[in-house]
């Protein structure tokens, strides 16, 4: 079962949230966890389109958990502490739509068959859970966390706190003349929501291999979430 096996169930359940958003909290900052969230963000956006309450600075897809299992990851290749390692993940939240910025982290000279299993163990922890469990579920906890972790950098930045910067798959810039309109990078957030989308800084070649990839399949995703709603208002 991959994350887009879950489109099925989920989308029509996102789809029906996303209306009761829209009629009775309008306004709200809606995050969303939901699988496959590459899908079921446009799947919500559509929705408070329709209903003309749609605020692109107030939707959120929580791609937090990569960022968590990156820097657990790199900490075990490298002997550290996941608390000390800064490293962006990027792109959409299901297997090559994951891409973990390694040269912009603390170890950018990790390379070769290190690299590539690194790399590799980001982008499908997620699914080497979901097998584990074989049915009964997905990474409860470690999502729990990367969930109450962005919640609170989003309700710190309604708070007022400056600075505040997560990864976070959102209506974007960086790659909408390519017929992507959602994607992941560092967002600064603030009292309104996203405040500043940040480019992807400077990429080596495997990263620009990978980024290419993930557009790819995020095409297909955004689509398959905004087909839904127009096949299923
Ligand atoms: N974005 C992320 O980082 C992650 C996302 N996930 C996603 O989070 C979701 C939940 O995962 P788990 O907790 O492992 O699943 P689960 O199967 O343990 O829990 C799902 C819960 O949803 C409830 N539910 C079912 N239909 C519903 C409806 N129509 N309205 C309201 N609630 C309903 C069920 O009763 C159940 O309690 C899944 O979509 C999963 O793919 C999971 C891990 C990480
Ligand atoms: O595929 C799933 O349901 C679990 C998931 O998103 C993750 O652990 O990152």
């Amino acid at each position: 079962m991959t994350r887009d096996d879950l489109f099925n169930t989920n989308a029509s359940i996102v789809r029906d949230l996303a209306k009761a958003i829209g009629d009775v909290s309008p306004k709200a900052f809606v995050l969303i966890i939901s699988n496959p969230v590459n899908s079921t963000v446009p799947i919500v956006a559509e929705v408070l389109k329709s209903k003309g309450v749609y605020d692109p600075k107030r939707l959120f897809g929580v791609t937090t958990l990569d960022v968590v299992r990156a820097s657990r990851f790199i900490s075990e290749v490298q002997g550290t502490s996941p608390d000390n390692e800064e490293v962006t993940v990027v792109g959409g939240h299901s297997g090559v739509t994951i891409v973990p910025l390694i040269s912009q982290s603390n170890h950018p000279n990790i390379s070769g068959e290190v690299l590539d299993k690194l790399i590799n163990r980001i982008q499908f922890g997620g699914d080497e859970v979901v097998k584990a469990k074989d049915g009964a579920g997905s990474a409860t906890l470690s999502m729990a966390q990367a969930g109450a972790r962005f919640t609170s950098s989003i309700l710190r930045a309604i708070k007022g706190e400056k600075d505040v910067v997560e990864p976070t798959f959102v209506e974007s810039p960086l790659f909408k003349d390519e017929g992507i309109d959602f994607f992941s990078s560092k967002v600064t957030l603030g009292p309104n929501g996203v405040e500043e989308i940040h480019p992807l800084g400077p990429l080596n070649d495997l990263e620009e291999k990978l980024v290419a990839a993930a557009k790819v399949d995020l095409v297909k995703n955004i689509k398959k979430g905004k087909d839904f709603v127009a096949q299923n208002p």
